[in-house]
């Protein structure tokens, strides 16, 4: 098949959380498996600057209809493995920026043109490059007008750009709504702004465009499809959703197994297996260095966490359960950076408890990879979960998660007391009383060897490989066909 993928974010070129993981390797198992895979991304600073774009082949200017005016750009490409092809679809004033989204204090104020013109750009590269795909698959809300911008192309120009397209929802919490004014860069016809187009509470939504004008729907876990056609996790588009109904479906994220396996992982001091877990106590010491905490003892628990510090990650429900961290025996290592409040209150935590409790404020995957391996407990307390990544990098570390009972968590982690033989970590509410039951069922199990190995070894031999999840992928596509 030939696949066209459009997505803000790719591992390993750019990176701010889990979509860039999900797509780079999505795209990359299925071009192991013999697609002929084109993805589209931005050209970010990061991304141009890597060194695999360093001799990218320069494909074609472009020339954008943005409303009453024209904005140009140009198309780069290239391969960095057999049957993969990276688009850079480029243009300075809008993509040459430090990072893709803001500034860190706040978004950038012309977001909505920046992927209104990324979106019209990949459209136009398909027809003038006459590719011809059997899917273009978008993701998010920054690609989620591709839909509309094919087959308006289509249909102005009399060619056919795309058999089908997929539209995937990896969090329903960030959806690109801008005001109405902006619209008319689109070009598209006006009837498109009302309630039935992409109207959204009088502003103009990119992600509901992608929920109503694409073929199929995806989310990344079956449990989410179901939880955003509720207003509680809907974030105002569930009533959207649900007249998408038969046509959305949850496929479970998968894990690259080549970066997240122990067996082989570089970011390690040393690497270990199920069958031989001497590496993983080394690892445990080396982090507990490398954050400057205390040496901890075999029955003292360390507790691991890496994320963007956002309110969906539960990180306040972290906070509320300080008592635990302060009174027990234990260490806690917080990899994570974003909200300034929450920024400004993990490192207080921080600094209130040296030697015991540690924050490295910052992007790092190395020590995110050390995080996962030298903690005894992974705490993902997320109030909502569209898939998640690290409560499965954890199983395959051997590192226990504690996971709110929300989205994806409960498709991936089994709780070992509702199911004593099959459990694989620790479920629980999201709430600030739902971790903290949590957090003692953790420290009772720790002491408990014999168990807890058994709960490890269990997630250890969990497959979560994007083999077995690019599969579901590859049977969605040819229903849709
Ligand atoms: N400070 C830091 N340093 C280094 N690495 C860091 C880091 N903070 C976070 N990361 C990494 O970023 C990724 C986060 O992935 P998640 O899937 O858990 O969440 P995210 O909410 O970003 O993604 C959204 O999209 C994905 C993909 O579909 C869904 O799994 C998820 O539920 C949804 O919210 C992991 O690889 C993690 O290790």
């Amino acid at each position: 098949m030939k696949i066209v993928h459009v997505a803000s974010e790719l591992f390993p070129y750019v990176k701010t959380g889990g979509l860039a993981d999900a797509v780079g390797s999505l795209c990359a198992t299925l071009a192991g498996h013999g697609h002929d895979v084109s993805v589209f991304i931005p050209g970010y600073r990061a991304v141009v600057d890597h060194r695999d774009a360093a001799n990218a082949e320069k494909v074609m200017p472009l020339k954008i209809e943005m409303g009453d005016t024209f904005m140009s750009g140009d198309v780069r490409m290239f391969s960095p493995r057999t049957n993969l092809k990276i688009y850079l679809i480029c243009r300075e004033e809008f993509f040459d920026r430090k990072s893709p989204y803001g500034n860190g204090e706040r978004d950038y104020e012309d977001n909505h043109h920046r992927y209104i013109f990324f979106c019209k750009a990949v459209a136009e590269t398909l027809r003038l490059t006459n590719m011809r795909a059997d899917i273009v698959h978008a993701h998010d809300w920054q690609a989620a007008l591709m839909p509309l911008f094919l087959r308006y192309a289509e249909r102005r120009h009399g060619v056919t750009l795309t058999l089908k397209t997929i539209f995937t929802i990896h969090n329903i919490a960030f959806q690109g709504v801008f005001p109405m004014r902006s619209f008319y860069r689109t070009n598209l016809p006006e009837e498109l702004m009302g309630i039935d187009g992409v109207e959204f509470y009088g502003q103009m939504s990119f992600m509901k465009a992608g929920i109503l004008f694409s073929d199929r729907v995806t989310t990344v876990s079956p449990r989410y499809s179901r939880e955003i056609q509720t207003p509680e996790f809907g974030c105002g588009l569930d009533g959207v959703v649900g007249t998408r109904a038969e046509d959305i479906v949850g496929l479970i994220n998968g894990i690259d197994t080549a970066v997240w396996n122990p067996v082989s992982d570089e970011h390690l001091p040393a690497r270990y297996s199920a069958g031989n877990l001497a590496g993983k106590a080394v690892c445990r010491a080396e982090l507990l260095k490398k954050m400057k905490l205390e040496p901890a003892a075999a029955n003292v628990p360390v507790f691991g966490m890496v994320c963007r510090l956002a309110e969906q990650k539960g990180v306040q429900l972290v906070l509320a359960n300080r008592e635990f961290f302060l009174k027990r025996d234990c260490r806690l290592v917080i990899l994570g950076a974003g909200d300034r409040k929450l920024e400004q209150a993990v490192r207080e935590l921080a600094a209130g408890a040296p030697g015991k409790i540690a924050l490295a404020q910052k992007l790092d995957e190395a020590l995110s990879h050390l995080v996962e391996a030298g903690s005894d407990f992974f705490v993902m307390p997320s109030l909502f979960e569209p898939c998640g990544l690290n409560q499965m990098y954890s199983q395959a570390y051997g590192t226990v998660p504690l996971v709110s009972s929300v989205g994806g968590l409960v498709d991936t982690v089994t709780d070992f007391n509702a199911s004593p033989d099959e459990g694989t970590g620790i479920s629980f509410d999201p709430t600030a009383e739902g971790l903290g039951w949590g957090l003692k069922r953790a420290a009772a199990l720790f002491q408990d060897k014999v168990t807890y190995s058994a709960v490890q070894a269990r997630g250890m031999a969990r497959d979560f490989s994007w083999q077995k999840a690019a599969l579901a992928y590859e049977q969605l596509y040819e229903s849709a066909l």
